[in-house]
């Protein structure tokens, strides 16, 4: 699991440790500097390809890789190599430019910069505020660093600087950030996304790795809403941030990196020897999923198991006008190993479902979950009865019906047009599955002024919304999938981009009943559970996307430079619900 704690989660976590005189920003800047000298040297051996992938000399006395160069006060940009130079594997001579801002943030950059220029890189930090964190400066000047101030030089000049350097490490401001960043930093960030933008793809320009956060993005809520520098990796300090993990800004974070100041925050993905995991009373705010967590949810059958107690999935999709939906719908709830799916539908539709998988059934009867709604328009007077059958698996699940009637409520997918047929307050063991666009209806039917823009810049806001007002759990579609539920939020980012193809969502939602109904009980029961095999179907249909595209490497990984990870192929929906058994195999093998 990988947990993301809010700005005062971390410092409440910090605080005792402070108290306690542990060394937290010295860690934290060995770390950032240990990181920024490999991905350096990572850079100039992919500009040379073929050349040995190390660093030169051993780890030195202060336990960093690369030589030992100490460079004495006014060694400066002049002295250094142009980017690119230097021997392969050799980081001496690199360019690094940091911006600095007031806080400890910066503090965390100029002691790096002072560790980078202690191994022979020409280091400049660009101070965006009158007064900037003192010992760290001091560091940095002793180490040899050159340091220049907003206040006296132009933003253009810094910006021609940048495009000279080998790296840039973005201290403005961290955990401490309050709204888009001002100026002089925010016009500094502005200038330098931009001059990004312009270059021609693939131009070289300097690697920028962000420290603890990427400067401007909404720490604990992801949104982005001011100029931010988009960072190829960032080294977040004690635990992950919300923002690290969710849309839009998880999409300028580039490759995240833990570094493991023994908050003890419970993030078991953290390295070295932390305090034992702690979790506050409120927990992370937010989770992903991993594929061992994914397996322990899974319920795997045994031999007193048979097609009934493995979970039965009623599916009302599809109409004659969009067939295909409920071919797509029915195949990922039985490749996701539905005891037995029920198709309920127009005979020509139930014909082809049939034609496809003639495992299916196509009379009624109990299930243990319902997926309601793919590829039927809610104002398509030709679907009726469809509509009528998602009426009444409605007013089933929401307990508008008495157990008498219905044979009791169950889980329910409700998806595409069902979702504009909801009127009554879900239990959380209903999940909604809108993206963006579906949700911004459903906020606006049920009185918020929200565009779908609006939506997209704020997903975590809306999601949490539409759970308060509707009661189910909300799994909000995207290329990062936000899941808001009784017991929190996850952000699920699982899928190549590929995956944004026709149908996908249709086989996400089969696949994601059949899982509601394998613990249909649980479900009931348990009222964040939708939510965590919300999250876990996300991953399954991610992981079998990946397989069916070709792709290799971990998503993040995927984004880094010179990893050799491939970025997969194209994808079509009926391909990935074909995949879903080896991904269930996959996951339960721990593979
Ligand atoms: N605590 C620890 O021991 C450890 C902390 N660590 C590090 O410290 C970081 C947190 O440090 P921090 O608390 O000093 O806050 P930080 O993020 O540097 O920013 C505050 C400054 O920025 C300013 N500012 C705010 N918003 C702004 C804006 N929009 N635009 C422009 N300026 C803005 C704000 O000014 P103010 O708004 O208060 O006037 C204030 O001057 C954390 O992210 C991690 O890197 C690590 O070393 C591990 C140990
Ligand atoms: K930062």
């Amino acid at each position: 699991m990988i947990e993301a704690w809010t700005a005062p989660d971390v410092r409440a976590a910090e605080k005792p440790l402070l108290a306690a005189g542990e060394p937290l920003m010295s860690r934290a800047a060995h770390a950032l500097a240990a990181t920024v000298l490999r991905d350096v040297a990572a850079r100039r051996r992919s500009l040379a390809p073929g050349s040995p992938p190390r660093l030169r000399g051993g780890l030195g006395s202060d336990g960093l890789p690369g030589e030992a160069a100490v460079r004495g006060p006014g060694a400066g940009r002049r002295g250094a190599g142009a980017r690119g130079a230097g021997a392969r594997g050799d980081v001496r001579g690199a360019r690094a430019v940091l911006l600095v801002g007031a806080g400890n943030n910066g503090g965390d950059t100029l002691f790096a910069g002072a560790l980078l220029a202690r191994r022979g890189l020409a280091v400049t930090a660009v101070l965006a505020a009158p007064r900037v964190h003192d010992a760290g400066l001091a560091a940095l000047r002793a180490a040899g660093g050159r340091v220049v101030s907003l206040f006296d030089v132009r933003v253009p000049v810094v910006v021609a600087e940048v495009a000279e350097a080998d790296v840039v490490l973005d201290g403005l401001v961290g955990i401490g950030a309050h709204g888009v960043l001002r100026p002089p930093a925010g016009g500094l960030v502005r200038a330098l996304a931009d001059a990004r933008a312009a270059l021609p793809h693939g131009a070289p320009r300097p690697w920028v790795v962000a420290v603890d956060v990427p400067s401007g993005i909404g720490v604990d809520d992801g949104t982005v809403a001011g100029p931010v520098l988009p960072a190829d990796r960032t080294v977040t300090f004690g635990a992950l941030k919300p923002g690290l993990v969710l849309p839009p800004a998880v999409h300028l974070a580039g490759i995240v990196e833990v570094v493991d100041l023994g908050l003890g925050l419970g993030d078991r993905r953290v390295t070295g020897g932390g305090a034992p995991g702690r979790s506050p009373a409120s927990g992370p705010a937010v989770r992903r999923l991993e594929a061992r967590d994914v397996a322990a949810l899974l319920r795997v059958p045994g031999p007193r198991d048979h097609k009934y107690t493995r979970g039965v999935v009623g599916v009302v999709a599809g109409t004659e006008a969009f067939p295909g939906a409920a071919v797509l719908a029915v195949s990922g709830a039985a490749r996701a190993g539905a005891g037995m799916v029920r198709y309920l539908g127009p005979e020509s539709v139930g014909a082809l479902v049939l034609g496809r998988r003639p495992e299916v059934v196509t009379t009624g009867g109990r299930v243990q979950s319902w997926v309601l709604g793919p590829g039927v328009p809610a104002d398509d007077d030709a679907a009726d009865d469809q509509g009528r059958r998602i009426f009444g698996a409605l007013a089933a699940v929401t307990g508008l019906l008495s157990a008498d009637v219905t044979g009791g409520a169950v889980p329910a997918v409700v998806d595409a047009g069902a979702i504009e047929l909801v009127e009554h307050r879900c239990p959380p063991s209903v999940v909604i599955t809108p993206h963006a666009g579906e949700l911004t209806a459903l906020m606006q039917r049920l009185g918020h002024g929200v565009d779908r823009a609006g939506v997209e810049a704020e997903p975590l806001r809306w999601a949490r919304a539409a759970h308060e007002a509707t009661g189910a759990t909300v799994l909000l579609k995207g290329s990062v999938t936000v899941i808001a539920g009784q017991d929190g939020v996850f952000a699920q980012a699982d899928g190549p981009a590929w995956l944004a193809t026709a149908g996908a969502g249709d086989v996400l939602a089969g696949l994601l009943g059949t899982l509601l109904a394998s613990r249909s009980a649980d479900v009931l029961a348990r009222p964040g559970l939708a939510a965590e095999l919300a999250a876990a179907a996300v991953l399954l249909h991610g992981r079998a996307a990946w397989a069916v595209s070709g792709g290799s490497g971990d998503a993040q990984a995927r984004a880094g430079a010179g990893t050799g990870a491939r970025a997969g192929g194209p994808v079509v929906a009926l391909d990935v619900a074909d995949a879903l058994p080896a991904a269930i195999a996959d996951v339960l093998a721990g593979a």
